[in-house]
């Protein structure tokens, strides 16, 4: 058997600047292994990407995803990517419909207007699932009032604030991405409420370091300002990269926004051969 390393095809897609390698793995092309993932990541020697996805042939839905981190750790649950996955899909099979199964469960994507929507599930909202350690002086953390913990198949630690753009996200972000309270890390979404309709949010991603847009965070955003009677279910979401579309309701949180395929191209042997 020929076990020397082939050339790998992949998108390049955004969803409000949260930015995605896509490598399809469908049909004959293989999945990038962790060390390859990381040399992709490198935005100066590789393409660079806040997640690279994964499609696999589907099992109970129309196809799998996997999603990685820049840092190379696997997470359950990106929304955005899902979206860009989604309309990928959708343009591919002429639908307006499909079922995408992820960490975090099957979720469906909808097309209406040109606009690509996914139902991101119900929130998980009890802390002993999302998880997060019970020892915690949650008084003790560097900002004043007690954040928002919230699980989208993905932990988010969700702090309200009267001003997003005077925190030092790169300081404050990964102190508690790492902080004790959550043992698998977080990511750290700062936010403003504008009105009950529109809401400011700035996001520290796991993984990923600060990003233009978190389509997860989004949604853990969202929940926390509605259980908190600061908005309304049903709200609009500025991040750094674009505005989202989020809408709480029975069946879960449906998150909504812009999605570009930006580019094609092909990893080569060569580039590959060298991850480590
Ligand atoms: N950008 C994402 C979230 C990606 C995963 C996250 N960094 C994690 O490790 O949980 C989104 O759009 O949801």
């Amino acid at each position: 058997m020929d076990n020397a390393v082939q050339d790998l095809p992949f998108l390049k897609m955004h969803g409000a600047g949260n930015d995605f390698v896509v490598i399809d793995a469908r049909r004959g092309v293989r999945a990038p292994t962790a060390a390859e993932v990381r040399a992709i990541g490198d935005r100066h020697r590789g393409v660079g990407f806040d997640q690279l996805a994964v499609i696999g042939p589907g099992q109970e839905a129309d196809a799998d995803l996997t999603f990685w981190n820049a840092d190379g750790s696997l997470s359950d649950a990106c929304g955005n990517a899902t979206r860009c996955v989604a309309s990928l899909l959708m343009d591919e099979a002429g639908a307006e419909r499909i079922a995408l199964r992820t960490g975090r469960g099957v979720l469906e994507g909808v097309r209406d207007a040109g606009v690509v929507s996914v139902n991101m599930g119900p929130p998980v909202l009890n802390w002993r699932e999302i998880p997060l350690a019970e020892d915690v002086d949650l008084d003790a953390l560097p900002i004043e009032g007690a954040p928002s913990a919230v699980g989208m198949g993905n932990p988010h630690c969700v702090f309200f604030v009267e001003d997003a753009a005077a925190v030092d996200l790169p300081t404050f972000g990964p102190t508690i991405e790492h902080h004790p309270l959550y043992p698998q890390r977080t990511n750290v979404e700062i936010v403003q409420v504008l009105d009950r309709q529109t809401l400011r949010q700035r996001t520290w991603e796991r993984g990923a370091g600060e990003t233009l847009a978190c389509g997860s965070g989004a949604c853990a955003v969202a929940v926390a300002a509605s259980r908190r009677g600061l908005a309304e279910r049903r709200v609009s979401i500025r991040l750094d990269g674009g505005t989202l579309g989020l809408d709480w309701r029975d069946d879960g949180v449906w998150m909504s926004g812009p999605v570009a395929h930006v580019f094609s191209g092909t990893f080569t042997a060569s580039f590959l051969e060298g991850a480590v």
